[in-house]
């Protein structure tokens, strides 16, 4: 059962997306509208488990596990807690729904990136609301409703336009304490006790022990493989969900240089760094694609102030010299597509496009700051080929000394056809493609049959894993 409308989109970019699916170089044993009808469906709905990757730096998953079930029995419904047959540091929790939930007279409206968080298992927070009746009071109950096309304005008292049903909630909050001139009070405004899509709330819970991470996020540490001691680069950090999943596996020995452009994205990375007590993060606020330096000394000396310099070379912050780092981690800004649940996607096809020139320009400076031998994970969280594959074909033709390896785990589909690799190139890239697997409803009976789906039912994803070889890698 399919409860939400497809993702929507411009007609523009839907076409685009359509041709990678639809296109005539794509040979599939499905049906190929379907698929794309499937993708476009699966993307509004939320995937089948949440997925908490467990600090095992810390301790044992078992014990973590354990805890987590006692946590969560005090819960009215309390979920099961499978570990992940492949991924040794992975609790999932399946999602139930949609489940059948009675509408009430009193209807609130959210935000739809705060409407996308509640199906995925979180109350409302005060930020999130747009519209409340007149007089609303705390303890009220009510029915909430994501505004996905974003017209809703904020203080409304009713909203006529596109709207979809979350579940209901009870107020915590006043009407007046939400929409007043200093801004709204903080913290929980709806608790929501009829989720339309059932799965626990994790705020505050563990907070040291578990990480909410998309399942593909996690494969993305395990494919990096890095080693305790080594020197790790992670370019696109915030808010740190890899950065901290590559030095919890590094025993938090080595060094995990975490770069971010935003300063506040970057607080965030060293606020989850302290959490899960891994100092070995050293977090920089930097644009990545300029953080190589050919020569250090001439670079510190003829463009920063000398004591700047020294204070750079002191804390270990970029610029870098070229080949200084063993592995390097590429989770690139993108287009999002891959997201779910999203129910509205606006942005134009220039937009979605723009990823693409700065992806390579990143893609350089990170080859550039490879050390010979080491290894490059360069990752998405969007479907187009653009971003994707032919990425991957065009850093194979500009630089000669990478090659594409095996990834392990590999727990998604191939790549995809339509960029011109060669279909062993393209066994060895992991998509992870929800829509194969679309089935709509959330209700597999037994554990096996819902584990079968773990590594489908997810977001879109993307990972390529490349070695740089001996030979110094020099732009074709
Ligand atoms: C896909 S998100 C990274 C998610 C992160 N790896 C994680 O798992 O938590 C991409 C991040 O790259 C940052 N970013 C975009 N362009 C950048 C650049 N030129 N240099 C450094 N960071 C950049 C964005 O602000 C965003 O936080």
């Amino acid at each position: 059962m399919s409860v939400f409308p497809q993702l929507s989109m411009k007609p523009e970019v839907r076409e685009h997306l359509s041709n990678v699916y639809r296109g005539k170089e794509v040979e599939s044993e499905f049906d190929k509208d379907e698929v794309f009808e499937a993708l476009l469906s699966c993307l509004s709905h939320p995937p089948l488990f949440t997925c908490l990757r467990a600090s095992t730096h810390l301790h044992p998953l078992q014990e973590i596990q354990h805890r987590l079930e006692q946590h969560l029995a005090q819960q009215k419904r309390a979920p099961a807690v499978y570990t992940h047959p492949q991924l040794p540091d992975v609790l999932l929790l399946p999602v139930h729904g949609p489940r059948h939930v009675d509408l009430l007279a009193s209807e609130v409206i959210v935000g739809a990136q705060c409407g996308n968080a509640v199906l995925r298992g979180a109350h409302v927070f005060t930020p999130g609301i747009l519209s409340t009746p007149k007089y609303m009071k705390a303890g009220d109950m009510v029915s909430v409703f994501s505004d996905v096309e974003g017209k809703c304005t904020r203080g409304a008292k009713e909203f006529k336009g596109k709207k979809v049903f979350l579940g209901n909630g009870i107020s915590e909050v006043d009407r007046s304490e939400l929409f007043c001139s200093d801004g709204p009070v903080k913290g929980v405004a709806i608790r929501m006790t009829e989720p339309l899509y059932q799965s626990p709330s994790f705020d505050g819970v563990l907070t040291d022990e578990v990480f909410l991470q998309n399942l593909p996020s996690v494969v993305v540490g395990h494919v990096l493989g890095p080693r305790p001691g080594e020197r790790i680069l992670d370019m696109c950090a915030a808010p740190g969900g890899k950065t901290t999943h590559i030095a919890s596996l590094m025993g938090n020995q080595g060094t995990v240089v975490a770069l971010e452009k935003i300063r506040s994205k970057m607080e965030k990375v060293i606020q989850n760094a302290k959490m899960l007590k891994l100092d070995c993060i050293k977090a920089y606020c930097c644009n990545s694609i300029h953080a190589v330096s050919s020569d250090p000394a001439q670079e510190y000396s003829a463009s920063k102030p000398l004591l700047i310099a020294i204070f750079c070379i002191f804390v270990d912050g970029p610029p870098y010299p070229e080949e200084s780092f063993d592995r390097i981690l590429l989770d690139a800004p993108c287009s999002g597509l891959g997201q779910r649940p999203n129910m509205t996607y606006s942005w134009s096809l220039k937009e979605v496009c723009s990823y693409q020139p700065l992806q390579r320009k990143l893609l350089t400076t990170a080859v550039r700051l490879l050390k010979r031998g080491g290894v490059l994970v360069y990752s998405t969280c969007t479907v187009t080929l653009a971003e994707n594959e032919e990425q991957v074909a065009w850093a194979l033709k500009t630089f000669p000394c990478l090659t594409i390896e095996p990834q392990v785990p590999h727990l998604g589909s191939e790549g995809m056809q339509g960029a011109g690799l060669s279909c062993d190139q393209r066994r060895l890239l992991q998509r992870f493609r929800p829509e194969l697997a679309w089935r709509g409803a959330h209700f597999a009976h037994s554990p096996e049959s819902l584990l079968q789906n773990a590594n489908t039912d997810t977001i879109g994803f993307f990972i390529a894993k490349f070695i740089k070889n001996g030979e110094k890698c020099t732009q074709a």
